[in-house]
């Protein structure tokens, strides 16, 4: 329920659905940057009301500003990266200030645990371990070179070797951890993007299916005209040379289509013999032109047949928002041109939206 709760809010401030492919990221850099926001207002609070150290207060207001500067590249210029870069570096900086300046009392010494672990998970085990590594002999340059200013006891050798074991133990951990979580991930979007092609995908021609057709029609405007193709008298090609014979008739036709519409628009199959093209262009005398030209290359094409295979066509313009009584209208006039013979194509002209007028 608080964990529901808790994502809805986060999922409100990014304006990010859980299922993004970033939410995952952002929201970690969101919650990092939270925390640390409030810690560092809670210190800036201290500083300046509670035991008044003005050096202490501005290191702590100018992390506040950071942060708040993290919260902007995250929510607004949608920059993780950016953000994450802010987030560790507040976190390093106020950190390595506190270890020099509390040098091995209150365990300073400690904070040098947290960038393994922060800024690989947050900036990833490359640029992270970068952070994490530069920040780390940083801290060791201090340990080697002041051990014997350390207050209020020495820093000794055994000590420093102690650190660096569970530093290192440390970033082995996150490194190991994050590389192999972001290979997983790598390796699920590639599976995810061949699922997606798979399922869009025409198994026997290689075009875009039905479904991918549909989307298209429906999602972009730019589709202006559409046409409806149809295999004359397949079922003979069936019939008389069996199907094998009739689904490479299928592939040579779609390889014609797709390298005559080129450009101009997307063709797909709609289903059996049945193909469904979409048009970016809008002027009929260019359609006219491409669908000649189609039928003039599939009529004189060689299926090594002792016939020649022809397509009838019927085109019609098209809006998205519109897209069925379209799809109707092209089903009609392909209707009209099989009626008037076969191997010819029909247009409706019809200006779109007229029948929602009617
Ligand atoms: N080989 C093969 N045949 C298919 C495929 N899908 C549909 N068909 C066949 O396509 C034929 C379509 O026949 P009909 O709908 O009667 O149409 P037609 O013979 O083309 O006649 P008209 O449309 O009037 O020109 C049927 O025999 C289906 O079995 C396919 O993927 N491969």
């Amino acid at each position: 329920m608080i964990n529901k709760l808790f994502y809805s809010r986060i999922e409100a401030w990014l304006n990010q659905s859980r299922s993004d492919e970033e939410f995952r990221e952002n929201s970690f850099v969101f919650v990092s940057l939270t925390i640390l926001i409030a810690i560092l207002s809670f210190l800036l609070y201290y500083n300046v009301f509670i035991i008044f150290i003005p050096i202490l207060a501005l290191i702590h207001g100018m992390g506040v500003v950071s942060g708040l500067a993290g919260y902007y590249f995250l929510k607004n210029r949608r920059s993780t990266r950016t953000a994450g870069i802010i987030t560790v570096t507040i976190m390093t900086t106020i950190s390595l200030l506190f270890i020099i300046g509390t040098q091995n009392r209150e365990f300073a010494l400690a904070f040098c645990f947290l960038t393994p672990v922060i800024a690989v998970f947050i900036l990833g085990y490359k640029l992270g371990s970068f952070f994490s590594l530069i920040n780390f002999a940083v801290v060791a340059y201090f340990c080697l070179t002041e051990m014997q200013n350390w207050h209020p006891v020495p820093f000794d050798t055994i000590s420093f070797i102690h650190l660096t074991i569970i530093y290192f133990f440390l970033f082995s951990i996150s490194y190991f951890y994050d590389s192999g979580r972001r290979h997983t991930m790598r390796l699920l979007k590639e599976s995810n993007l061949q699922l997606k092609a798979l399922s869009t995908t025409d198994v026997l021609t290689g075009l875009p299916n039905r479904l991918k057709m549909e989307e298209l029609l429906l999602n972009f405007d730019e589709v202006k005209w559409i046409a409806m193709l149809d295999v004359d008298d397949f079922k003979s090609v069936n019939d008389n040379y069996g199907h094998d014979i009739g689904d490479r008739v299928l592939k040579v036709i779609a390889k014609q289509l797709a390298n005559t519409i080129g450009d101009d628009g997307v063709a797909g199959r709609w289903g059996g013999e049945e193909f469904l093209i979409a048009f970016y262009i809008s002027d009929v005398d260019a359609i006219e032109k491409k669908l000649i030209e189609l039928q003039a290359k599939i009529a004189a094409k060689n299926f090594g047949l002792e016939r020649n295979v022809t397509v009838s066509c019927g085109a019609t313009p098209h809006q998205s928002h519109m897209h069925r009584t379209a799809f109707r209208r092209a089903d009609e006039a392909l209707y009209r041109a099989k009626a008037s013979g076969k191997n010819c194509y029909k247009l409706d002209m019809t200006a779109i939206g007229m029948e929602a007028l009617q």
